[in-house]
Formats: structure tokens, sequence, C-alpha cells
């Protein structure tokens, strides 16, 4: 279902004023999104900021974060502001808001009156030009002394502006700002994975506008950043929601590169197993995406590759015949998922803005399987990645390739990084060791034996039972097979290391051969050479000695 658009509404009687008791809040969701209840912690965090408090929630992935806001905006007059790191989400509602005003013709069943004409979802960035004459139009609507906007989504590095602050100012002395929402929180602490420095930038919200209530919305929060956040916001004493991490309907596998005789045929297997399935394949590089894609397609998979050496045209079909279904299988760098989050603001032609446009229009809920073709670099990136599958609730799978090459190909880059930040300043040197660790946790993930579940739930902090799992993760389904393949993994590993110290030694005693056999009898036959030969000898002879 497609994020739904936000009609202001009056409680019957005219005089518009706030819902938010339980029921009357169910009742706003259901004539709006069409969903029977609320989910996890979504009633108490829209409960909390309706009477006023500032609110920090953790939602797993695919857990309706959304909702905690667009409900309180339905709920008060006024304006509820979001900031929103991806800048595709401002364009997705903007779209949806000129796709529904027409749609919107039943009549509320449950005596709340729907009022057509309120709706109020915008977006506000000024480094868009293409969407001006929308923009002059919600500076029109915010100036007038009854806005009718709602909602209005903004990018961090908007809120630094002196224009903005001074427009929110003017808003907020009218009484006509009502919560202030930061999605994707996690992007203000330095130690989140997605950190954006224009994010720290909210940190002035509190000061100047210090009644109005603050919701922060992340999946992705260890106790670490959840602090950060809390402190940089400046938060006061927050109502602290927190659900599981757990994604129940996933079930998480890894599979042996190293022991497979063929990963492309073995991922082109399961694939066609499923049958005609929508899938995401994240590749560490440009052209094992293009290598993957075509053997897929190949063997009949409607696929794709989607990467940043594509040109935008292509890239943008590429995505609309994935949004539309008209291919199933996208095979992707990460940049997939990352590029949402870092749009390159300046450079933001129209092509990309489109493109954006398309992807967010609906972003997939039924992908069923998430293939990792390459190990991600920390555990929070996969969380993320994977977390893209089942975001309609319904089982699905993710899939990991793992390899012994992969793991020593992510430890040179991240080891890479993490030298050259050392030289440039010491506080990047240490979130750079993080990242060696944080990888660390992955490749324990696929050496390790037990729930992978577990895994993936503590490394957030959270404690998870060995019952949990319900065999939803291939170490728990197969036991057995899996302790096999980690032998099998371990065992190949020393073979490996085995066969290439002996590679080595083979073709250096070959060397040794042709020297003794050719070289040395010339040595000899020359005499100032044979003066020689004592260091010639023990030149080679140092070869031997690592
Ligand atoms: N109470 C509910 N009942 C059923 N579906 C819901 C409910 N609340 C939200 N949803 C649906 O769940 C899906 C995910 O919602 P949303 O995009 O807000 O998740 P999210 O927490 O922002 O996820 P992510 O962190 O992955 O972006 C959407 O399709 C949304 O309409």
């Amino acid at each position: 279902m497609k994020k739904s658009l936000l009609p202001a509404k009056k409680i019957s009687g005219g005089t518009e004023k706030q819902v938010s008791g339980k029921e009357a809040l169910v009742k706003l969701l259901r004539w709006h999104f069409g969903y029977s209840d609320f989910r996890g912690k979504q009633l108490e965090a829209i409960q909390a900021v309706l009477s006023g408090r500032d609110c920090f929630c953790l939602m797993p992935t695919g857990g309706g974060k959304s909702m905690c806001y667009q409900i309180p905006a339905l709920a008060k007059t006024g304006i509820v502001l979001v900031v929103s790191p991806l800048i595709g989400n401002c364009f997705k509602l903007d779209l949806l808001f000129s796709n529904f005003t027409g749609s919107l013709d039943g009549k509320p069943s449950d005596g709340i009156e729907g009022e057509r004409n309120c709706c109020g979802i915008s977006l506000f960035d000024p480094n868009i030009t293409f969407v001006n004459a929308l923009l002059l139009g919600i500076h029109e609507d915010l100036d007038s002394g009854k806005p009718s906007l709602r909602l209005l989504y903004v990018t961090p590095e908007l809120i630094a502006t002196l224009g903005f602050m001074s427009k929110l100012a003017k808003i907020h002395s009218r009484g006509l700002l009502n919560l202030i929402a930061i999605d994707e929180a996690h992007c203000i602490s330095t130690w989140g994975h997605d950190f954006r420095p224009s994010y720290r930038k909210l940190s002035s919200l509190r000061n100047r506008v210090p009644d109005v209530p603050i919701l922060a919305l992340t999946a992705t929060a260890a106790p670490k950043v959840q602090k950060d956040v809390i402190d940089s916001l400046s938060l006061q004493n927050p109502v602290v929601l927190k659900s599981s991490f757990n994604r129940p309907n996933i079930y998480y596998e890894v599979r042996y590169k190293d022991l497979l005789d063929d990963a492309y045929a073995d991922l082109c297997n399961i694939l066609k197993s499923y049958g005609d399935v929508c899938a995401i394949v994240y590749c560490l590089e440009r052209a094992t995406c293009d290598e993957l894609s075509i053997h897929l397609s190949r063997n009949g998979i409607s696929c794709a590759a989607y990467h940043a050496g594509l040109n935008n045209k292509l890239r943008t079909s590429v995505l609309d015949d994935w949004i539309s279904s008209k291919i199933q299988v996208v095979v992707a760098t990460v940049a997939f998922g990352l590029f949402l989050l870092y749009p390159t603001w300046s450079c933001c032609g129209v092509c990309t803005v489109i493109q954006i446009l398309l992807f967010l229009q609906d972003d997939r809920q039924d992908v069923r399987i998430v293939c990792h073709f390459n190990i991600p670099k920390s555990m929070e990136a996969f969380y993320q990645e994977s977390g893209r599958a089942g975001r309609d609730q319904l089982p699905s799978r993710s899939l990991l390739y793992y390899g012994i090459d992969d793991r020593k190909r992510m430890e040179f880059i991240l080891g890479n990084a993490e030298s050259k930040k050392l030289q440039s300043s010491s506080s990047q040197g240490e979130l750079s060791k993080k990242s060696l660790s944080n990888f660390n946790e992955m490749v324990e993930y696929c050496e390790g034996s037990g729930c992978r579940r577990k895994k993936i739930l503590e490394s957030f902090g959270e404690q998870a039972s060995t019952s949990l799992c319900q065999k939803t993760c291939d170490a728990c389904k197969h036991p057995n097979l899996v302790a096999r393949y980690l032998e099998e993994l371990t065992t190949s590993c020393t073979v490996r290391q085995r066969n290439s110290f002996s590679q080595v030694l083979t073709s250096r005693c070959d060397l040794f051969l042709i020297l003794f056999l050719f070289v040395w009898p010339m040595v000899h036959s020359v005499p100032c050479l044979a003066e020689e030969k004592i260091h010639i000898f023990s030149f080679f002879s140092d070869m031997y000695s690592y």
C-alpha cells in the first residue's frame, strides 16, 4: 500500500480540536490508511507527542515510523515539521499529494469529517530549482495567517539557513508549530553509521522553539547512538520507546562461496526456485553487478544492474522498471540504498530528482529476497539493507554469500580508510577503528556458530532468548549442516593457505633449480662472478627465509 496523503480532519461539530484518545486516533488510522490498529509503539509515541512530551522512538526497519508523525499531523490543527535526510521522501509525499486530492471520495463512517481541501504535505528545499513554482506556493501558504499545510518536509541542510529559521519562528509565534519530527535520527550521531554533519545543526532547534515537542525516530541506534541523539537534540525528559529490532518475517541465511562450485549458479537456482519474485542483490563492485546481472538474465531471470557507473537515463529506467514490476530483480551496489541518504544536493539535476522520485513513489514493500553477494561493512548496514525485505510483513529471506576473499578485500578497504583517516585526525581514526571492529561483528555473523538472529539483535544491545528464532535462520533450522559447513570452511582455509604456501615454494624451487643448473656453472666459469658467488648464494637463501 502506498503511503497515504493526509487530508486534515475536523471533529464533527465544526470546531477543530486535538484528537488524542486511543479510539479517536485509531479512527484516524482506519480512515486515512485503512489499517485496523496501531503497531508496536506507534500509539505510545503519538500520544506522547500529542501531550507535548519529547520522544525518542526506536522501531525496526519497516516498523511504521512515519505513522508516528503523520497521525499527529491529522489529529491537531497546525504544522508538523519533518526533518528527513531522504530528499526523495519530500518529493514522494508531494507527488502523492497531487495524486491524492481527487481520491478521497468515500465518506468517513466514523463521525470524523473528512476535509478534502486541507491536504498539507510539502517539500521544502531551495536547492531544487525545478520545483520553484511549487515552493512559491508553499511560501505563500506558510506566510498566510492560516496555512493549510499540515506536514512540512525539510532537509537538515535547510534548517540551518536564516531564512528558514525566521519563517519557522513566525509559524511558531502564531502557535501553529505542533511538532518537530526528526526521521533517521541516528544521522545526528557521529557514532551512527549514516552520520551526516548537517544533522548536527539540528541542535539549535530546541533553543529556537523551546516549547515544541521533538520526536526522534530511528531504526538503528546502539546505546551510544541513542544517548548521543538525545543529548544533541536536547530532548527534555523524553519518553523513550524501544521496540525490538527483531524482524520475525525475515529468514536469515549464509551461503559459503568457498564451498560452492559456482556462487552465480547457486544464486540463480535460488531465485528461480522462488518463481517471479521481487529481489535486491547487493554487490560490492559495479563489475560484479554487471556480470551477475548478465548471468541471471541469461538464465531467464528478469533483472538489471544498477550502479553509479550507469548514465542517469539508464538508472532511471532501471528503477522505473523495478518499481513498476517490469523487472523483478535489481543487482545493485550499496549505492542503491545509500544515495537516498546521501543525495548530492548541489548537483541535484532534474534527472536525479525524478529518479529519486520514481524510486520512492512506491518503494516496493514486496521484496521477498535481499541478497548480499559480498559481505557488508557492518551489522548496521546489513540490518538496514536486509531490512528492505518483507516490509509488507510477509515471509521473506536474507541471503548472504560469504567468501574469504571478500572478507580480505573488505578488511583491506577498511584498513586503508583507517590509515588514511588516522593521518588526518585522531577522532576520525577512532571512528575508523570502530569500523574495523564493526566489520568483525559481521565476520562473526558468518563464521561463528549459533543463531544468526540472536547475533543481529545482540549487536544492537538487545538480549535475545534462544527460543526467539523458532528456526527462522539456517543455523537454527539446520544446525548440523551449518556446523559441517563451518568445519569445511576452516579446512578449506587451511588447505588454501597450505596450497598458496606450497605454490610459492614450488615456484621458488623451480627458480632455484634453474639457477643451480644454468646460472651457477656460468658464475663459476667467469672468475670475477665466482668471487661474488657467496653473496649471490646468500641472496637466494635470504629469499627462503620467510
Ligand atoms: N499500524 C499499521 N498497520 C499496518 N501497516 C502499517 C502500520 N503502520 C505503518 N504501516 C505500513 O508499514 C510500512 C512501513 O512503514 P514506514 O515506511 O513508515 O516504515 P519505517 O519504519 O519508516 O521503515 P524504514 O526504517 O525501513 O524506512 C508502510 O507500508 C506503512 O504503510
